[in-house]
């Protein structure tokens, strides 16, 4: 044979061998759909919701009782135009939503954002879809509208000021001037006062604006920091959360302490207010920082609703408005995440890890409690993630978002007669979307060297020859759960969608719930020592890694770590510390300096450890073991990162650059911690599976 045809052969072979062994490319996986922003009407048998397909964000409707699914905007631009406060009129007749922003930021959330460079800043945008006729159409620059009772009119936030359109005839106006910054609107159940919250930075106050008398009024005035304000059914009441305000003396920095919170009520007419509940003075009796914070809302039979981790779990709790005496509703070692108080203001639905299976706690299951009664159960179940769930107005159907180990979320309708679950848009699912090749990861539950129990999940395909390389992903948050399947945050159906890439390229991969997590008690989401106090969940990612290397099918000498944000922080603290067991790492828009996080002293008092605290942040942070990083490492960050400064990568490159450490680097301009831009999250994911493969697969 000659060597045309041996070499033909050969890169026959080599071709058919690398198809095997992986079977669909990055683009692939990370082309999945992901919808957010699930709405019912309160008077039609309709749901909406926006879907990221590839970065063209797009509303769809689906209507009562078959479901099927209409796209009904045309945004055909990767922009990084995100769709957020969608929401139908409550008349049905139309719907309201936000385009533009980074919602998802801890700063500059409601600033325009420009991942494509276009010429001029995007802005922040309130547009109207008329249900009628379909025209879809932008009203004014502006954030968090809210729409009247009787649909006329939309309220909303623009320079942290109120303003007001006519829907049938918009001429946008700002309806008052106030000091402060304006959040938190809402109408009173009669349409004629707006209730908010000012935020005056030492303090805040509820306030009330009487559209007819063109009058404010603030509502029990206090030097505290009052917050989430709700009206009663009747409208003549609110309910808040009052909290402390302004600064206490300096206070023992290492040490953890109670975070006092209190429930209030206040009258409209009088604006006379009373505090009703006050939080146990306990760690556990600290507001809760999970998913809605106190969750609070005012049910049907004056019955305040609240969510605590009183009892070492995020739960549901009701009280009489008037004669107090609160009571538990939900019960068990599981957390509540998602709330909402039906229509009806009866019951509460929420989403929970809990369920017939061994392994619920790493999943989402859909509950119900009745609040006068009780009496609750667990509406949705078996190996499949459910959540956000809204009620439709015909209570005969839930609608939510809901996934699996291989399907990525979609919406998903639940008779609440038969108990069927329906999903609705898998033709949204791209036709070369590797449903097939996704792999069911398992749970993993190993010791921390301190005794804690840490969930993983782990990723491995069948098969292979020999050890295999290993990949440890270590989530951000750091309040946040991975699952075993499809996550229902975008950030981390992405970290999933690339650990289904890398276990299909051949990789075991483990993705590690550390302490800081939710979704296993109060104590291991609220640990001592951690972060720049400590870092002891480092001993969890450690003991992952460990836990990789001692896999009979892994070899040790092969193990590479990545994550993000919290994670990236983490992934650099592995590098840094033991190079000896992470071989290579992939540091994503992570956090490095952490002494920063310290209130520097001011005039003559400090806190008492405030020295003990300047070093144990130091010692907590990476930059303390750059002698010992060896591995070598990616560092990728978006320059408008509105939750990581970006100065926490470029500082740290420029350490390594003095040092003549080695490192690559990646650098998205215009773009944030959440590749809003879809061409930006292809590049991120492929140079991150590149650089781990070029590392651990030569
Ligand atoms: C709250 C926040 O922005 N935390 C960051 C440090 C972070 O981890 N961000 C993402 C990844 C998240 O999960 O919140």
């Amino acid at each position: 044979m000659d060597m045309k045809k041996v070499k033909l052969s050969i890169f026959i072979f080599l071709l058919g061998f690398n198809l095997f062994a992986q079977s669909f490319t990055m683009e692939q996986v990370t082309s999945f759909p992901f919808p957010s922003e699930l709405t019912a009407s309160n008077s039609k048998d309709w749901i909406a919701w926006a879907m990221n397909e590839k970065g063209l964000r797009n509303i769809y409707l689906a209507q009562a009782p078959h479901f099927d699914t209409k796209k009904v905007t045309n945004f055909s631009v990767d922009d990084g135009q995100e769709i957020s406060s969608l929401q139908f009129t409550p008349d049905g007749n139309n719907l309201i939503f936000v385009r533009g922003g980074e919602h998802g930021s801890n700063w500059d959330w409601n600033v325009g954002i420009n991942p494509s460079q276009s010429t001029f800043m995007p802005k922040v945008e309130i547009w109207k879809l008329a249900l009628v006729n379909g025209k879809v159409e932008m009203i004014t620059e502006g954030d968090e509208p809210i729409v009247s009772p009787d649909s006329k009119t939309v309220a909303y936030i623009k320079n942290r000021q109120v303003w007001t359109f006519d829907l049938n005839d918009p001429k946008p106006a700002q309806l008052f001037e106030i000091k402060g910054s304006v959040a938190n609107l809402s109408w009173s159940p009669s349409g004629d006062l707006l209730l908010f919250i000012v935020n005056r930075g030492t303090h805040s106050m509820v306030a009330v604006f009487d559209l007819r008398e063109k009058s404010l009024r603030y509502l029990s005035p206090s030097f505290s920091r009052d917050t989430s304000p709700r009206w009663s059914p009747d409208g003549r009441k609110v309910t808040f959360i009052r909290r402390p305000g302004g600064k206490p003396e300096p206070q023992p920095i290492l040490e953890q302490r109670h975070n006092p919170w209190e429930i209030w009520t206040a009258d409209i007419q009088t604006t006379e207010g009373k505090m009703r509940w006050k939080a146990p003075e306990t760690l556990r009796g600290s507001i809760s920082t999970t998913h809605g914070g106190a969750n609070l809302h005012w049910a049907a039979d004056n019955q305040l609703i609240y969510l605590s981790y009183e009892d070492g779990w995020p739960h549901l709790y009701a009280m009489d408005a008037e004669a107090g005496l609160s009571r538990q509703l939900t019960k068990g070692n599981f957390m509540v995440e998602h709330v909402l108080l039906t229509p009806d203001k009866k019951s509460l639905l929420f989403t929970a890890n809990t369920g017939p299976l061994k392994d619920d706690i790493d999943r989402r299951h859909i509950g119900r409690v009745d609040i006068l009664s009780g009496k609750m159960d667990i509406w949705s179940q078996g190996e499949s993630i459910e959540t956000n769930p809204v009620i439709l107005s015909g209570n005969q159907f839930l609608a939510c978002i809901s996934s699996n180990s291989k399907r990525p979320m979609l919406p998903t309708i639940l008779s609440l007669e038969t108990g069927q679950m329906k999903v609705i848009g898998e033709s949204i699912l791209p036709p070369d979307f590797p449903l097939e090749q996704m792999l069911t990861p398992k749970q993993v539950i190993f010791k921390s060297p301190d005794g804690l129990n840490i969930h993983a999940q782990i990723f491995e395909k069948e098969g292979g020859e020999g050890k295999k390389p290993a990949v440890l992903f270590v989530h951000g948050g750091p309040q946040r759960q991975m699952l075993l399947g499809w996550h229902y945050g975008d950030y981390y159906s992405n970290t999933y969608a690339i650990n289904q890439y890398l276990a299909n390229m051949g990789f075991v991969v483990l993705s590690v719930n550390f302490r800081l997590g939710i979704g296993y008690g109060h104590e291991f989401h609220k640990p001592e020592r951690t972060y720049w106090q400590g870092a002891e969940e480092y001993l969890d990612v450690k003991a992952a890694g460990e836990y990789l290397a001692s896999l009979p099918q892994v070899d040790d000498q092969r193990i590479g770590i990545y994550g993000g944000s919290y994670g990236g922080y983490l992934t650099a603290l592995a590098l840094a510390k033991d190079s000896g067991l992470f071989k290579v790492g992939v540091d994503i828009h992570g956090v490095h300096e952490l002494s920063s996080r310290l209130e520097m002293p001011e005039g003559f008092e400090k806190a008492p450890d405030f020295e003990k605290a300047q070093k144990t942040a130091f010692y907590s942070s990476p930059l303390a073991y750059l002698d010992t990083w060896t591995s070598p490492v990616l560092f990728i960050h978006g320059d408008d990162d509105r939750n990581v400064q970006v100065s926490q990568t470029v500082d740290l490159i420029r350490r390594f650059e003095e040092r003549k450490m080695p490192f690559e680097y990646l650098i998205i301009p215009d773009d944030s911690h959440h590749w809003m831009k879809y061409a930006n999250l292809v590049k991120v994911n492929t140079a991150t599976v590149d650089f781990l493969q070029k590392h651990l697969k030569p």
